[in-house]
């Protein structure tokens, strides 16, 4: 099953046809219900309390902990998984259609299925502090699963074995991580006396091996990792970890967030949560300097002529910029004037206004969730100016079209600069998807998309990224060039689903609106992806992109890494930045 990244549910097939896919798709809710009267309303299956919400996130845990254990337990063949994803990768220039295809759509598959092992060799540091205790630990557990060589081994490990069950069926004594590392040195054989019986002998053996283990086991410098990390079943703690997963704050947060939006505890991914928390640590300046304040002073009632001021210089600070602040203000204002306002529902309101606002431009042409259409060319025109975050947008919109189940092609137009093509490239590499290029110096970016259209038309390509260039000294120059690319497009592919997408640094605030509206003028913008939300104290500046350029926010990148972008929730965004 693949989870669509975009509509945020599991395709139950990647090559079923779109209609078919429907109606396997299990029925989900939509990703943001708080967009009428009550902000705190929840779906029906939501839990409510606090108490309820910890159980849900506790719950969500031990299921992605379960997850794990069992694709752990069912490795797919690593080895043959990356020959066969960098055989894929490292051909992109072959140029027959019909045998490229199978191969981007084995890597589709094979790069979903890779993920669990390359989060689970992530957590491998994590697990060998219980081998750094016992460096050849391992091999022993092999050895023990594994029939013995030699006669005297075996019943070395038939007594080891039998210590080991009944020192991990002793309460409170030791991990069985400790317990298999102490099992290493062979030398110490027992030196049981000639004339004991076999039995008496291996009962020896078993009482010696027993207190050495026990000795042994004291002396494991964790002494709190009682707890078997592989098996654990038990609520989780705070201070655990699985997967390099910890179930602390940011969990239960992130867990919240899903169940507010209708998720059921068993369908909570890691990958979710992990963006989720990622979302929320990358606004958390924006939260903790400004935002924070703006809720103590909301929380407190009407809005006096001191309290707008105070608000007014928080958001301009956040670089909300003035349009959107003014137009908050007025909400808030109007709100609080009319009616007593307890503190949470003030800011309730406040969190409802932001995600109206938010939301406003995606309302005026409703899409019920931005996404390439399955089994039809959409062209995605990536601009922005260099920088900005494109090729990395470029390459982490590639891999996520291919985790979700899209056959995707990359078109490297930005022929302006050299080292343009070969960055695409590298991201083309790195997310498992074909970049079409042209090696001539001086290429005209429209022959380029004119090629790539050609490719993804003979392959059957669903999403089609093109890169475009991004300098900015002439706008005349810039607009040319777009036009002479949508003119390409209208032609070769007149069905196609086209969106222009411009790429924002969200650190340059109030700035990169000014570019913004230069790009809007010349490229008929569609949307909008705000990058490096990750530390910045600007996060503010996605309300002034909505309110200004009246366009709506379609991805949010939160890192520099292939799984820092994720499309844009206005549900997940103010929460990340409003929730304390
Ligand atoms: N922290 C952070 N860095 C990012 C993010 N997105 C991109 N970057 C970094 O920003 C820098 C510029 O990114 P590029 O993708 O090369 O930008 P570009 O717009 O293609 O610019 P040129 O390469 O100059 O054409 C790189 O160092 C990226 O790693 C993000 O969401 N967070």
């Amino acid at each position: 099953m693949v989870f669509n990244w975009f509509r945020r549910q599991h395709n139950e097939s990647s090559e079923l046809p779109a209609d078919q896919q429907q109606g396997e798709t299990p029925p989900t809710q939509e990703p943001q219900p708080e967009t009428a009267e009550s902000s705190t309303s929840t779906a029906d299956t939501a839990p409510e309390t606090s108490a309820d919400l910890l159980a849900f996130a506790k719950a969500a845990y031990k299921n992605i902990q379960q997850k794990q254990q069992s694709q752990a337990v069912e490795p797919e063949s690593p080895a043959e998984v990356e020959i066969e994803t960098a055989q894929s990768v490292a051909a992109p220039e072959v140029e027959t259609p019909e045998v490229e295809t199978p191969k981007v759509e084995t890597t589709v598959s094979q790069t979903t299925a890779q993920e669990v092992p390359a989060e689970v060799t992530e957590t491998a540091p994590s697990l060998e502090v219980d081998a750094t205790v016992a460096p050849t630990s391992t091999e022993e557990v092999t050895t023990e699963e594994a029939p013995a060589e030699e006669s005297s081994v075996t019943e070395e490990v038939i007594s080891a074995t039998s210590a080991i069950e009944e020192i991990a069926e002793a309460p409170d004594v030791v991990s069985p991580e400790a317990t298999v590392s102490v099992s290493t040195p062979e030398e110490t054989q027992p030196t049981a006396p000639g004339n004991l019986s076999f039995l008496e002998r291996a009962a020896a053996e078993r009482q010696a091996k027993q207190e050495r283990l026990i000795a042994s086991a004291i002396e494991v410098p964790e002494p709190e990792i009682v707890q078997p990390a592989a098996t654990t079943t038990t609520t989780p703690e705070t201070t655990e970890e699985f997967a390099g997963l910890a179930f602390d704050e940011g969990f239960v947060w992130s867990a919240e967030i899903l169940a507010a939006q209708g998720r059921r505890a068993e369908d909570v991914s890691i990958e979710e949560i992990t963006w989720l928390k990622k979302l929320r640590q990358g606004l958390d300046k924006t939260r903790r300097n400004i935002l924070n304040q703006l809720k103590a002073i909301v929380g407190q009632g009407p809005l006096n002529q001191a309290a707008v001021a105070e608000i007014e210089a928080l958001l301009l600070q956040a670089d909300v910029g003035v349009e959107a602040t003014d137009f908050i203000i007025t909400s808030l204002q109007k709100k609080l004037r009319e009616e007593v306002t307890p503190p949470e529902e003030a800011i309730a309101y406040l969190k409802q206004i932001l995600r109206d606002m938010l939301d406003a431009p995606v309302q005026k042409n409703y899409q019920p969730a931005f996404a390439p259409d399955k089994d039809t060319l959409n062209i995605w025109l990536i601009t922005g100016v260099n920088g900005a975050g494109k090729t990395t947008t470029i390459g982490k919109i590639a891999h996520l079209a291919q985790k979700s189940g899209y056959k995707c092609l990359i078109g490297a137009a930005d022929t302006f600069r050299a080292a343009a093509v070969e960055q695409v490239k590298v991201w083309g590499t790195r997310s498992g998807v074909e970049v079409i290029s042209n090696p001539g110096k001086n290429t005209d970016p429209a022959a380029v998309v004119f090629d790539a259209i050609a490719a993804a038309q003979a392959r059957d390509t669903e999403l089609l990224l093109v890169d475009t260039a991004g300098r900015l000294q002439n706008k005349k120059n810039l607009m040319d060039e777009l036009t002479k690319i949508r003119r390409i497009i209208d032609k070769k592919a007149p069905n196609a689903k086209i969106e222009s997408l411009l790429v924002l640094d969200s650190t340059l605030g109030q700035n990169g609106l000014r570019q913004a509206e230069v790009f809007s003028q010349a490229a008929q913008l569609s949307g909008v992806v705000l990058t490096k939300l990750d530390g910045t104290a600007k996060g503010g500046v996605a309300l002034a992109v909505v309110q200004q350029l009246g366009l709506p926010i379609r991805f949010i990148g939160a890192g520099e890494g292939i799984e820092d972008l994720r499309p844009f929730s206005s549900y997940e965004f103010v929460e990340a930045l409003l929730s304390g």
